[in-house]
């Protein structure tokens, strides 16, 4: 594999997927709550009578954790919200001007709907990270889907997060079919004004299809890491981080970038053992034949321009002085910085999203945060005195776009005529 190729890597737009997703979204535009039903058969295997889950389930799950997971859910909730609050804006009001205040308010978006997502693992972390900025930003409304179990049920793990998390209804539905639900509204399931949360390639296809119809936060796909490594990484700890990636999805990206071919010998042959005995392993191995590659460069200060070049989702600085390269590092969604510190931490605990771009989107997208839930607004007042004193310059530039009508507008007020 040369450098070249691993270059060129960006978001996927496989056609086959983007028919199959086509697809579904139209059926459940069409058809509503049968498609739901159907697809969750279909996809999912479950038959359901409902696609709500109801009060009396919510207990049950919430009695059904274990109550040390239940602090542990806690602590979790602290660390996001105590780093989220710090996102939190307030609205500015300017009056430099006599008779002028300008201003900009924030208004939280009215009703959102959180993917979690739930076809080969449960994602209870992922409830918190989507709600508790949603909660702080002030939204009214957060429903959550995510897709049933076999047997019809949610993992109690999720359920009980739900209910830290503070979220009013939970429905059972994921892929494309569950955003196609959020987006144009069903009998039983609310069209939202927005939709946040990461998911597969049928999950992260659909957001991008259906954006423009309803905002949704950004491309959070298959999961990747890229690790940059010097000789002081300990191979075992390096290998163990990359599997952690490659264990959520056929299609997730491992990248070792180092400048040791000592380093990179070693964590192949950690690779190998470590997938003897990792219980998902056949979806780490597959991601890992996919997606998986280890780089090796003259120069750590390569490495990061790959890096940049790559724009990875989670990007963990595994050297010697993880703050002497940090401000080299342009385009990632999340960084981990030193030997000691794993990409597992902050899927969890740290506090940071793990909501993240991917396939590239990090060039241009941010973790999901408060600000992915409020809209704003700008306001203009001005006195009569404060409009004549400006009016002839506005009136000027409208006239010499063309747009007379615009000249009227303050002419009418400012000399009473139009012009
Ligand atoms: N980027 C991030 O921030 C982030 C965070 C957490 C998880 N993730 C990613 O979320 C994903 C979770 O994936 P998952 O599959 O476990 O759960 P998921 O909930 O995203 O997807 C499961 C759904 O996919 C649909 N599906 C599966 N096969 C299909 C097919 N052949 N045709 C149409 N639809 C199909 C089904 O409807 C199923 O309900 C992983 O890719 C993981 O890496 C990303
Ligand atoms: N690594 C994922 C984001 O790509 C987030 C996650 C949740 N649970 C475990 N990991
Ligand atoms: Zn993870």
């Amino acid at each position: 594999m040369k450098k070249e190729d691993i270059l060129t890597r960006g978001i996927c737009f496989d056609p086959e997927i983007e028919r199959t997703v086509d697809e579904i979204l139209a059926s459940v535009r069409t058809n509503g709550d049968q498609a739901l039903y159907e697809y969750n058969r279909r996809f999912d295997h479950a038959d359901l009578s409902s696609l709500e889950v109801s009060q009396e389930e919510m207990q049950k799950a919430y009695k059904a954790v274990a109550s040390k997971f239940l602090e542990t859910l806690k602590l979790a909730r602290k660390n996001i919200e105590d780093f989220h609050r710090r996102q939190v804006r307030s609205q500015f009001v300017i009056t430099d001007q006599p008779g002028v205040v300008l201003g900009q308010k924030i208004t939280p978006i009215e009703r959102v709907g959180l993917y979690v997502p739930g076809g080969t693992a449960a994602y209870p972390s992922t409830v918190l990270m989507n709600a508790v900025p949603a909660k702080l930003a002030g939204v009214q409304e957060v429903v959550m889907v995510t897709p049933p179990n076999e047997d019809g049920s949610i993992k109690p793990e999720v359920l009980a997060a739900a209910q830290i998390a503070g979220i009013s209804r939970v429905f059972k539905v994921g892929g494309a079919q569950a955003i196609a639900a959020l987006c144009y509204g069903t009998k039983t399931i609310p069209r939202v004004d927005k939709i946040t949360g990461p998911g597969n390639i049928y999950v992260a296809t659909a957001k991008r299809r259906v954006y423009g119809m309803v905002d949704i936060d950004m491309i959070a796909g298959p999961s990747e890491i890229l690790v940059i490594a010097d000789e002081t990484s300990k191979p075992a700890q390096v290998a163990a981080d990359l599997l952690s990636q490659a264990e959520h999805d056929r299609m997730a990206s491992a990248v070792l970038v180092t400048d040791s071919l000592k380093l990179a010998k070693e964590v192949q042959e950690e690779l190998k053992k470590q997938l003897m005995t990792l219980p998902r392993s056949e979806i780490a191995r597959t991601s890992m034949e996919n997606n998986g590659k280890i780089i090796l460069t003259d120069s750590i200060d390569e490495a990061v321009k790959i890096s940049n070049q790559i724009a990875p989702e989670h990007l963990e600085l595994s050297v010697q002085d993880p703050f002497r390269i940090l401000g080299a590092v342009k385009n990632a969604g999340s960084i981990f910085l030193g030997t000691q510190v794993p990409e597992a931490l902050g899927d969890y605990l740290a506090g940071p999203n793990h909501t993240l771009p991917t396939g590239g989107t990090a060039r241009f997208s941010s973790p999901l945060s408060v600000d992915d839930f409020v809209k704003k607004s700008s306001f203009i007042y001005y006195t009569a005195d404060a409009l004549d004193k400006i009016g002839d310059h506005v009136i000027d530039f409208a006239k010499k776009e063309g747009l007379d009508g615009h000249a009227r507008a303050i002419s009418v007020r400012t000399k009473g005529e139009l012009l």
